[in-house]
């Protein structure tokens, strides 16, 4: 099962940070070509880039987020990707479904497309950018842009961003993507970022984006199921394989009534278990 509870950011510009992070446990690193390289980093960012996916060595998953196809920079760094390929490419900034399926005409075969919701524009139409179809397979909240373009002011509760935060999970779920909820710039602020992993959490996004390898365990114990889900799960596994409930669409576990529909969902939440057990 591909976990995505930590996707940490690095500029690949920042040799140290890239070796860093062949060391660090996030479910996925992205190696960024976009807002964290200057305008003058770019090209030597994605030399070396290329040069950190063909060396290898991470522990998690791969990606690569490149710059927009209406740049100068962008449609070189999906050739560059093409010989020494990631995991996946992360496009930034796409607001239709064109851009997503431009950009993935120029991707190499499997290679998965994640794209970045990150303007007024793209949540106004999430529903077709996520119906866009393969290789796309993950939509991540960019919470910086996204911001500054609403001109919200966000707290700890990030109040003015629930609709969307709703939005974007509910467009993953119905297009059968994975939903990754955005950064806290705050790098040292635990509290925050405790209270936001809970939240996205509670929203159903599947993981966090993360800045500071300082966030990663915070994002994987929040991103993980908890011990209490794990019994449940499994005390509802054991009930529906008792004979008793053999031909029952519904039946009594303790204090509730379940349905096969928890079944399902408990089936789920064990393998993300496992997975996540096997990771760490
Ligand atoms: C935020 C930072 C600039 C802070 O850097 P710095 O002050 O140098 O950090 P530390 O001194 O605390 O670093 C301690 C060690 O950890 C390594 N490190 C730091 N960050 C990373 C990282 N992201 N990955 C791997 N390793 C990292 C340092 O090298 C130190 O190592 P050592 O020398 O061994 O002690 C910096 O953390 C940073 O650049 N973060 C990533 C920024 C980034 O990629 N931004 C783009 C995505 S954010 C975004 O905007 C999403 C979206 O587009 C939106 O709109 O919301
Ligand atoms: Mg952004």
């Amino acid at each position: 099962m591909l976990l995505t509870r930590s996707v940490l950011y690095l500029p690949a510009s920042n040799p140290r940070a890239i070796e860093k992070a062949r060391g660090l446990n996030a479910d996925a690193v992205i190696l960024d070509l976009e807002d964290a390289v200057a305008p003058d980093a770019k090209a030597a960012a994605r030399q070396a880039a290329v040069e950190a996916l063909s060396a290898g060595g991470f522990s998690g998953r791969v990606g690569v987020r490149v710059n927009g196809l209406d740049t100068p920079w962008g449609a070189d760094d999906l050739t560059a990707l093409c010989v020494h390929k990631p995991d996946f490419v992360v496009a930034p900034k796409i607001e239709n479904p064109e851009a997503v399926r431009e950009v993935a005409a120029r991707l190499p075969v499997d290679v998965d497309l994640w794209i970045m919701v990150e303007t007024p524009l793209a949540v106004l139409r999430l529903d077709q950018i996520a119906g866009a179809g393969a290789p796309l397979t993950a939509l991540m909240l960019g919470i910086n842009d996204f911001g500054e373009r609403m001109n919200l002011v966000l707290g700890p509760d990030r109040d003015p961003l629930k609709p969307w935060l709703a939005a974007v999970v509910a467009a993953a779920r119905g297009h059968g993507l994975l939903a990754i909820d955005g950064v806290v710039n705050a790098t040292d602020d635990a509290d925050r970022l405790h209270a936001e992993c809970l939240q996205g959490r509670a929203f159903g996004f599947d993981g966090k984006s993360l800045i500071h390898p300082a966030q990663i365990d915070a994002a994987n114990a929040a991103f993980s199921p908890s011990a209490e889900e794990v019994t449940r799960a499994r005390e509802v596994v054991d009930a529906f394989a008792d004979a008793d409930a053999q031909g029952k669409g519904a039946i009594r576990v303790g204090y509730r009534m379940v349905e096969r529909l928890h079944l399902d969902a408990a089936h789920r939440l064990l393998a993300r278990h496992e997975a996540a057990s096997s990771r760490g």
